[in-house]
């Protein structure tokens, strides 16, 4: 073999590589793809405003917040590399069970900010952005925490997206989930139109989309968007209250040790995202690490026949 052949080799083995290890930690695109992280992430940070709250609580629950009250908490492109920051930190987080994503002061999110929408509105960049959001969201849903959106006020546009990438919606009572894209003569790119598609079924999804129709509590639960209302009454406590809330009604899937947690997670996770055979395979190996595991001797033990 010459060396330049070599070379080659290694440079397509060294591709695939990193394909794979991006595969398994979640990532959707790659180099291969045209993307490169690092310079979106440069370019987005130039529109500053607002922030991405984490804060890690030691009832292994942590609160994810949307912080830009001034613009309705739109997501500015620096906030956009903050949640991907804070999505890493929590993939790495291995006491964790639970997340909880909220908006700050009253509402959930209004979607991308549209002024940095307009400084970027070349499809190139538009395309760019796109890949890094549905990375980062994507990823989101891949944590091994149960997660809920806790929707106060609007969701609107990619806020409604956002909604998608956790695996349950509550819906406080005068709130909306509006996929407004249409009205901007957009479709969805942060992978929401694919992950509704999941939720609520290809008819549904397509009457949200098609008739940017708003989703109040009650739509939200006959569709199945919505998986809880909280009370008006409840919600006049102050917005501490709607997340202790959502912490009470989250309890029910956060109880029990943190590792059996993320094995349940994972299976529900791959027998959504893989192939049947891929599933049960995955499956298999899953129930290999919990098998004989602590919880699980634990709870033999304390069992009488
Ligand atoms: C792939 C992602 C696609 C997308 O997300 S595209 C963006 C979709 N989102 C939207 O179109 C929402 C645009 N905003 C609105 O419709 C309204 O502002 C909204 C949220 C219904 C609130 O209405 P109001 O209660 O009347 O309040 P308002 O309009 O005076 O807003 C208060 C301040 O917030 C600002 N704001 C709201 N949404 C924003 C956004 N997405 N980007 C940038 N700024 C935004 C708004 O400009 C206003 O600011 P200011 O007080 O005039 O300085």
């Amino acid at each position: 073999m010459t060396a330049e052949l070599r070379d080659s080799s290694r440079e397509i083995l060294h591709h695939y590589v990193i394909l794979l290890q991006r595969q398994s930690s979640g990532f959707v695109y790659s180099s291969t793809h045209g993307f490169n992280q690092n310079e979106v992430r440069e370019k987005l940070q130039a529109f500053t405003g607002g922030s991405i709250d984490l804060l890690k609580q030691d009832s292994g629950i942590a609160v994810l917040t949307i912080n830009n009250p001034s613009r309705m908490n739109a997501f500015s492109g620096s906030m956009m590399v903050e949640l991907e920051e804070r999505v890493s930190q929590l993939e790495s987080w291995t006491d964790g069970k639970g997340l909880i994503v909220c908006g700050a002061a009253g509402t959930f999110c209004s979607g991308s900010d549209l002024n940095a929408v307009k400084a970027i509105c070349n499809p190139q960049d538009g395309m760019k952005m796109c890949m890094f959001m549905q990375d980062a969201l994507t990823r989101l849903l891949r944590l091994p925490l149960v997660s809920v959106a806790l929707v106060e006020g609007r969701a609107l546009g990619g806020g409604a997206e956002l909604t998608t990438a956790c695996d349950f919606r509550l819906m406080a009572s005068d709130s909306v989930i509006q996929f407004v894209h249409k009205h901007m003569g957009l479709v969805p790119g942060w992978g929401g139109a694919a992950r509704l598609v999941h939720i609520v079924g290809s008819q549904n999804a397509l009457k949200l989309l098609g008739g940017a129709l708003k989703v109040d509590n009650q739509f939200g639960l006959q569709i199945g968007l919505a998986d809880g209302v909280l009370e008006a009454s409840q919600i006049k406590q102050g917005a501490e209250s709607l997340i202790q809330q959502a912490e009470n009604w989250l309890s029910c899937y956060t109880k029990g040790p943190a590792p059996v947690i993320h094995a349940l997670k994972k299976v529900v996770l791959s027998g959504r995202e893989l192939l049947l055979l891929d599933a049960l395979r995955t499956e298999k190996d899953v129930f290999g690490t919990v098998w004989g595991g602590p919880a699980n001797l634990q709870a033999l033990a304390s069992k009488t026949y």
